[in-house]
């Protein structure tokens, strides 16, 4: 029975049961597919696969935007032998929503658990002493949905306490983390999975001028991240401590980027202008960041950098409105030239390089005591800025329990009496005629 949901409600006893300062990430597992695609030949891999070589020009610009991608592989569950199995997801006459969830609701909890037992493994404690679970991903759109089967295949306590984060694409991660912060800090001896899966299966299409960016960039994987607060048990290492975490909506660029559910999948669109509007805005969101922590005049180069790499113009527009050292964005780069952008999911991966990183002695670039972790997400709205430090503590608790200050409720105009339901019901459906089932109906409205 999943998500059944409690809430304890007091109105006069202080009862806080905060942790004790802020939270840390604890351990990071990574996990792709088996199917690899090498960028060099993906424009001949992606226009045989779909039947379209006669789309010559299309097919050469897909070999440019390989070129210039910044990628050398991608790691992709959708390969020739898919698609023989299911020809209706490259006949964009036939409807393939439906394979697409099957095969999605399967494979994305079964990645996030390859990822999830990776770092449980670091954390060193079982997994039942996890009690919430954040599961993010674009990938699925059914119920059980992927956070409870991923706890299933975990073994997860019963009692862990679930959410999932749909459609927040590229920074679904980095949300994650945010709500992952807030829920290990306000609740002592929480330990958080954040779980993050993305299969490019449920948004791959045919070549089509407005998404072959999308189709050049992006790459299958899963990310898992332990999130918790002090005090920590023995065998817990903090590796980067979260001090302040927020997220940004840029004003009236709901246009930029977009995902929608259609007969054929997820439709996407992505703007030509996403690496302008972050250049233009990233400085004012890392500013009001800062700011809000008491820095009032960051040098952007006494910083480490985790920067989600959405796409190597996107690096190159952060790097340049920054003013970076070019090994600033090395953790980023790396990650996009291994994997690709496999969306919410790649802060993960740049995450669990940026440690490898620092952990090599001697690599005087990584060893700063504070840096910023970036993702930007769809709707444009969505940037999602967390400044990530190793050392200082930063309590930001309120003051008792949280409470109901207000509530408001709304329906649609359209009412439908009950007694009169099985008649409306019917008639509207042409369904007259199945007298036995809308007998059952007026009985099931009449108890
Ligand atoms: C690697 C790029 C794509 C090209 O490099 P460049 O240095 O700009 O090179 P060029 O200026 O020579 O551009 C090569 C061609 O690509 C074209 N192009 C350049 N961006 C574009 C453009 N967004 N549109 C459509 N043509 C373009 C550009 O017009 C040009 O066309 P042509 O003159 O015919 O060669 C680079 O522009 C880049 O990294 N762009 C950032 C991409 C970006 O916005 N990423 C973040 C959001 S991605 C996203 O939301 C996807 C969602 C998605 C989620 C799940 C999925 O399964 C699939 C998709």
């Amino acid at each position: 029975m999943p998500g059944a949901a409690a809430a304890a409600v007091v109105d006069s006893r202080l009862c806080t049961q905060h942790a004790e300062g802020p939270a840390a990430v604890l351990a990071i597992g990574t996990a792709n597919p088996a199917n690899i695609v090498y960028q060099d030949g993906f424009a001949d891999y992606y226009f045989g696969l779909t039947k379209s070589e006669h789309l010559t020009e299309l097919k050469d610009k897909m070999k440019r935007i390989c070129h210039r991608s910044g990628i050398e592989k991608r790691y992709i569950h959708l390969d020739d032998k898919l698609i023989r199995e299911h020809p209706e997801i490259i006949d964009k006459h036939m409807p393939s929503l439906e394979i697409r969830v099957d095969i999605v609701s399967t494979e994305v909890p079964k990645l996030a658990e390859s990822a999830a037992r990776k770092a449980i493994a670091e954390w060193g404690r079982p997994a039942t002493d996890i009690t919430h679970l954040i599961f993010s991903t674009y990938s699925g759109c059914s119920a059980p949905s992927a956070d409870l089967k991923l706890a299933s295949l975990l073994g997860l306590n019963p009692s862990v306490s679930r959410t999932i984060l749909s459609l927040h694409g590229c920074s679904g991660g980095g949300r994650a983390l945010q709500l992952a912060k807030e829920l290990a800090e306000n609740n002592r001896d929480a330990r958080v999975l954040v779980a993050c899966a993305e299969l490019t299966l449920i948004c791959f299409s045919n070549p089509d001028e407005s998404k072959i960016v999308g189709h050049g960039l992006f790459g299958d994987g899963a990310g898992a991240i332990i999130v918790g607060a002090g005090p920590l048990v023995d065998e817990e290492r903090p590796l980067f401590e979260m001090v302040l975490a927020s997220q940004t909506t840029i004003p009236s660029t709901e246009h930029a980027l977009g995902m929608q559910t259609t007969a054929s999948g997820i439709d996407f669109h992505l703007s030509i202008q996403v690496p302008t509007l972050i250049k233009d805005n990233i400085r004012q969101c890392l500013l009001n960041t800062f700011r809000s922590v008491g820095n009032m005049d960051p040098n952007w180069n006494d910083l480490f950098w985790a920067v989600h790499p959405g796409g190597r113009a996107i690096l190159d527009n952060i790097e340049g409105e920054l003013q970076l050292q070019p090994a600033k964005l090395a953790a980023s780069r790396y990650v996009l030239n291994e994997y690709g952008n496999m969306s919410g999911t790649t802060i993960a991966f740049v995450l669990d390089d940026l440690r490898r990183r620092r952990e090599k002695e001697g690599d005087q670039h990584q060893q700063l005591e504070w840096g910023v972790m970036l993702a930007f997400g769809p709707a444009m709205p969505g940037t999602a800025t967390a400044a990530v430090v190793d050392s200082r503590l930063c309590t930001q608790h309120a003051e008792g329990p949280a409470a109901v200050l207000a509530i408001g409720i709304a329906n649609p105009a359209n009412i439908v009496y009950q007694d009169g339901f099985a008649d409306y019901y019917f008639g509207l459906t042409k369904s007259e005629h199945l007298t036995e089932l809308k007998d059952k109906m007026k009985r099931i409205c009449h108890r």
